[in-house]
């Protein structure tokens, strides 16, 4: 379901340099498999695709029913890792604009699934409080810690409006967190709030195949259990040394690391994958970027952007590598039709479909930038579908695990994250 090719980079490297790094790949792809490398202890996004808990997906699938039948709005609190995952494969697989209605009802078939907490924006909360009003509003509080500021302080506001709308506010407030400690924990028992468990050995960045990202997945109506065991089947398939794209990727972004390339450009031709972008920017700046190492992991899309920055990856400095993120198979094309005219020049298209122009868009950006002194190269996910989109966000977690063993670091933990917190809460307790 996910094929990678590479062949435009080579011509910026050595013809043995890819087969010179391949013990050392195999190497760090042994450190995953084995439980050898560092962090090992947090290795449960593995683990929970090795066993799959049917009961849970079946117990998420009930409660997002529910949702689904009481709530207009399902609004998730969280950031990072808790709420990108989601963000993503509903922006990636759930109706584009406004939910399907019933015909017979009017009412949508399923709610909004709106976000929040994930800023400190104060004009964005009360912007949202008008829209909530009068509206059946369903809540998932998501933090791994439980004491995130953003998530947190988001929930202290909404608490006491939820409280003052909604009798059955308990039953309307599911708190997602550590399944053993952190003060969201404490609330959810002390309120008697519905409870998920992030597996302890699941980092935020790695949960989205977790109740983190699976009940917002649900409730925006995408079929969890395909997600799910698309991700499965590619954890199994990428077992192997041989024929394995995820080291492929990882490789050759380890040999433009080392040949002082600074950033990557994951481009997406279809905007319903913007959000897996950013999914992904979390996945490999949080994961790599140590020790003074890392490519800065950034994303377009195109054609969009490259009307805005297609000057600069054409012609400005050459220090990116540029990965194409791309639907093999697109669902019904949309056909582009004779209007019995040229006025516009474009009367030889007619006929063909938006779908092939925007492939061929793709095509010839791929090569102008080659020809450009840019090594790309491009990820093939098969179908927009949720089997091809599970595959592929277990192909990114695999990746970026080997991807951190070769630069040497620990894939798993965000100490760095802690810095800014420290001056932030030290201002906040003068205030
Ligand atoms: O889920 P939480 O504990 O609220 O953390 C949410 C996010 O913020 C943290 O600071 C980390 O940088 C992220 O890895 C994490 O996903």
């Amino acid at each position: 379901m996910i094929r990678y090719d590479f062949s435009p980079a080579l011509s910026f490297l050595e013809a043995h340099d890819l087969d010179a790094l391949r013990p050392r790949v195999e190497a760090a792809h042994r450190m995953l498999l084995e439980r050898t490398g560092p962090g090992s202890e947090m290795l449960g996004w593995r683990d929970l695709l090795r066993e799959p808990d049917d009961a849970l997906l079946e117990d998420i699938d009930a409660t997002a029913s529910e949702i689904r039948e009481q709530a207009d709005v399902f609004l998730c609190l969280g950031i990072g890792g808790s709420y990108l995952g989601a963000q993503a494969v509903i922006e990636a697989l759930a109706p584009l604009f406004r939910p399907p209605v019933d015909t017979e009802t009017g009412r949508p078939l399923a709610p909004e699934v709106l976000f929040a907490g994930h800023h400190l924006s104060g004009g964005y909360l009360k912007a949202l409080l008008a829209y909530l009003e009068d509206k059946s509003v369903y809540v998932n509080v998501i933090s791994k810690s439980g004491t995130t500021l953003e998530t947190m302080l988001t929930f202290r506001i909404l608490r006491p409006w939820l409280e003052a709308r909604f009798p059955d506010v308990a039953r309307r407030i599911i708190v997602t967190t550590d399944p053993a400690r952190g003060r969201l924990r404490e609330m959810a028992s002390i309120c008697g709030y519905r409870r998920y468990a992030i597996p302890p050995d699941v980092g935020g960045r790695f949960s989205v195949l977790t109740p983190v990202g699976l009940l917002p997945i649900a409730v925006a109506g995408v079929d969890i259990r395909t997600l799910f065991y698309g991700a499965v089947e590619m954890c199994e398939r990428l077992k192997n040394h041989q024929d394995n794209p995820a080291l492929d990727y990882a490789a050759l972004r380890y040999l433009f690391h080392e040949r002082g390339y600074a950033l990557e450009l994951l481009a997406v031709f279809e905007p319903r994958l913007r959000g897996i972008g950013a999914w992904w920017q979390q996945l490999f700046g949080e994961s790599e970027g140590k020790a003074g190492k890392g490519l800065y992991p950034d994303t377009v899309q195109y054609t969009t952007d490259l009307h805005s920055l297609g000057q600069y990856v054409q012609e400005g400095r050459r220090h990116l590598i540029e990965t194409f993120l791309m639907v093999a198979r697109e669902p019904e094309p949309l056909t582009i039709p004779d209007t019995g005219d040229d006025l516009d020049g474009l009367a030889y298209l007619s006929g063909r479909s938006l779908q092939t122009v925007n492939h061929n868009a793709y095509e010839g950006t791929r090569r102008a930038h080659t020809d450009g002194g840019i090594p790309v190269s491009t990820i093939w996910m098969d179908r927009l579908a949720p089997g091809p989109l599970g595959a592929c966000l277990y192909f990114f977690m695999h990746a970026v695990a080997v991807s951190g063993y070769l630069l040497g670091v620990n894939p798993f933990d965000q100490p760095g994250v802690e810095a800014y917190k420290r001056e932030m809460y030290r201002l906040l307790r003068k205030i």
